[in-house]
């Protein structure tokens, strides 16, 4: 992969937790306004490599190169406030330390939650939760957004609109994405390039060969690439997610 505006690269790295090994020679590029997915099954180190490329974990061996003065977004898999706070969806926005009216306001148009802004962040639908939560990543002005299963709880019509919302984002903002994905056919759809990780990286490339792999066939079986199949073809025709 050859691209000049490289926000994060990761060369090479090895991750133990005492004697597992988490992550072997594992190499990744994130691009300025490319989506890159890691995919790969229970276990196989994507949260863990999340947590290196926000600088959360230090690998035992291989480096990391961060473009100087980047801003970077997390989106968690999932929240952990205590729910007897009373807090507003609002309220939690303010929290994260930006108070500029107009970028707040910016961010709720964005991701459409101006309806939800009163509400309790606890008795939110699985699709608002996850907004709300981008939301409050995007506050940061990310040059780098980085989203750990951001269709986690949502239903199968949300995760869509999510995942076009993404597709939306890095278009307006130019931002590269690095994002974690459990579920194949929505994601592929909604990425420039795919990882396939177990605690390698198995293979990767542009989600349409990956899909093809051998070594990813064997980990999520040949029904997930017939699904894929399907789903794209049906895609295609509507112009959607991809480029
Ligand atoms: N702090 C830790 N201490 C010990 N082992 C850990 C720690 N964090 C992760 N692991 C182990 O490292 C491996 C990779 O975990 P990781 O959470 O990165 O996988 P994952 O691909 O994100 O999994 P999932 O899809 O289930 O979220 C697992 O075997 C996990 O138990």
């Amino acid at each position: 992969m050859q691209f000049n505006d490289i926000l994060v690269q990761i060369n090479d790295i090895t991750v133990k937790f005492q004697q597992h090994i988490a992550l072997q020679n594992v190499s990744l590029l994130v691009p300025r306004g490319k989506i890159i997915t890691l995919i790969g099954p229970n276990g196989a180190g994507k949260s863990t490599l999340v947590r290196v490329v926000l600088g959360l974990l230090k690998p035992q061996t291989g480096d990391i190169c961060r473009q100087p003065g980047i801003r970077v977004g997390y989106m968690p898999q999932r929240l952990k406030v205590d729910p007897i706070l009373p807090l507003t969806v609002i309220r939690f926005l303010q929290l994260s330390g930006v108070h500029n009216h107009s970028t707040i306001q910016k961010v709720i148009q964005e991701v459409n939650i101006a309806p939800i802004l009163k509400r309790s962040l606890f008795n939110l639908s699985g699709g608002e939760m996850q907004r709300v939560l981008l939301a409050r990543a995007l506050l940061r002005q990310p040059d780098l957004l980085v989203l750990d299963e951001p269709i986690q709880g949502v239903d199968v019509n949300g995760q869509y609109e999510l995942y076009e919302l993404i597709a939306q984002i890095r278009h307006r903002r130019g931002c590269g994405i690095l994002m974690v994905s459990h579920d194949l056919h929505l994601v592929m759809a909604a990425t420039d390039y795919v990882i396939c990780l177990n605690q390698q990286v198995c293979c990767s490339g542009h989600p349409a060969m990956v899909t093809q792999h051998p070594s990813y066939l064997k980990l999520f079986g040949t029904r997930a690439a017939e699904d894929l199949a399907i789903y794209t073809h049906h895609h295609n025709h509507h112009n959607q997610l991809t480029n």
